[in-house]
């Protein structure tokens, strides 16, 4: 496998009962980018997320990360790839009895043998990465703002130091301007950590702002790959509503 290439899926099929979400579905991540990945609702994004890394098993295809196949590999070696990613889900998946620090704790103590006072002073490190107060570190997570939790869950997803990095909707919910603060988060992170960046939105602004590369979903597999102009010219009735529709013009400033 060509090491720029951090996520290969080949000829994936996943489903649910009969309800078949993804077939012969192909798709190379590679390394440095910020990927988007857009879809229309139900389209298949998040299952897609939870499949590469592992939540969700194939019916048949293979996918592999850093070059390895998670179903080939031992519980030990399993965890081992899985300390090279963070995930930020959608609905930031805080635990609500935890501090945040305490949630930026929880890949540490799962995945390290850190002390308790090392660990407790990345976490510091890592919410103020995260772009929160220091101050937030004690507070719950019902204590926080929308933005401020999504926040909090990026500051957990990089609890690890990563090296790729799953963003399940990140600005959903935010008003404008705090979701314009994060993409630029997100952005100058990729950069100061040479982070990959696996980006599910709906958001055509947060598009514009982060990503490399955009993957469309449709009809059960990838049907286009490519920048936003490259995309803008891809003759499909739903891509061509997305990108040339008021809001995706008013973003990408056509
Ligand atoms: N746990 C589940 N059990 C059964 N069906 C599921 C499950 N999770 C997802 N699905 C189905 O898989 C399909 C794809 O869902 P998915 O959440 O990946 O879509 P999405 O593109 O992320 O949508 P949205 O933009 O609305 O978040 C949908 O038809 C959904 O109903």
């Amino acid at each position: 496998m060509s090491d720029d290439i951090i996520i290969r899926i080949r000829d994936l099929k996943t489903a649910y009962g009969d309800h078949v979400v993804h077939e012969h579905l192909d798709l190379d991540i590679r390394k440095g980018e910020i990927i988007g990945v857009i879809a229309p609702s139900g389209g298949g994004k998040s299952v897609l997320l939870r499949a590469i890394i592992g939540l969700k098993q194939p019916a048949a295809g293979s996918i592999e990360v850093f070059g390895k196949q998670l179903e080939t590999l031992s519980e030990d070696q399993r965890s081992e790839v899985e300390r090279r990613w963070g995930v930020m889900f959608q609905d930031g998946a805080l635990f609500s009895n935890l501090t945040v620090r305490e949630n930026v704790m929880v890949p540490m103590r799962e995945h390290t043998n850190l002390s308790e006072q090392l660990s407790r002073e990345l976490a510091d490190m890592k919410i103020l990465m995260a772009g929160l107060q220091p101050d937030a570190g004690p507070k719950y997570p019902s204590d926080l703002s929308g933005g401020m939790r999504k926040r909090a869950a990026l500051a957990r997803a990089l609890a690890l130091d990563p090296e790729l990095l799953f963003l399940d909707e990140p600005t959903a919910g935010l008003d404008p301007i705090t979701a314009a603060a994060f993409d630029q988060l997100i952005r100058s992170l990729q950069k100061a950590m040479g982070l990959t960046v696996f980006l599910v939105t709906h958001d055509v602004d947060t598009l514009n702002a982060t990503c490399d590369r955009i993957a469309v979903l449709g009809d059960k597999h990838v049907l286009a790959v490519g920048t936003i102009d490259e995309l803008r010219a891809f003759d499909h009735p739903w891509v061509q509503e997305y990108f040339g529709g008021p809001r995706g013009r008013a973003a990408t400033g056509h």
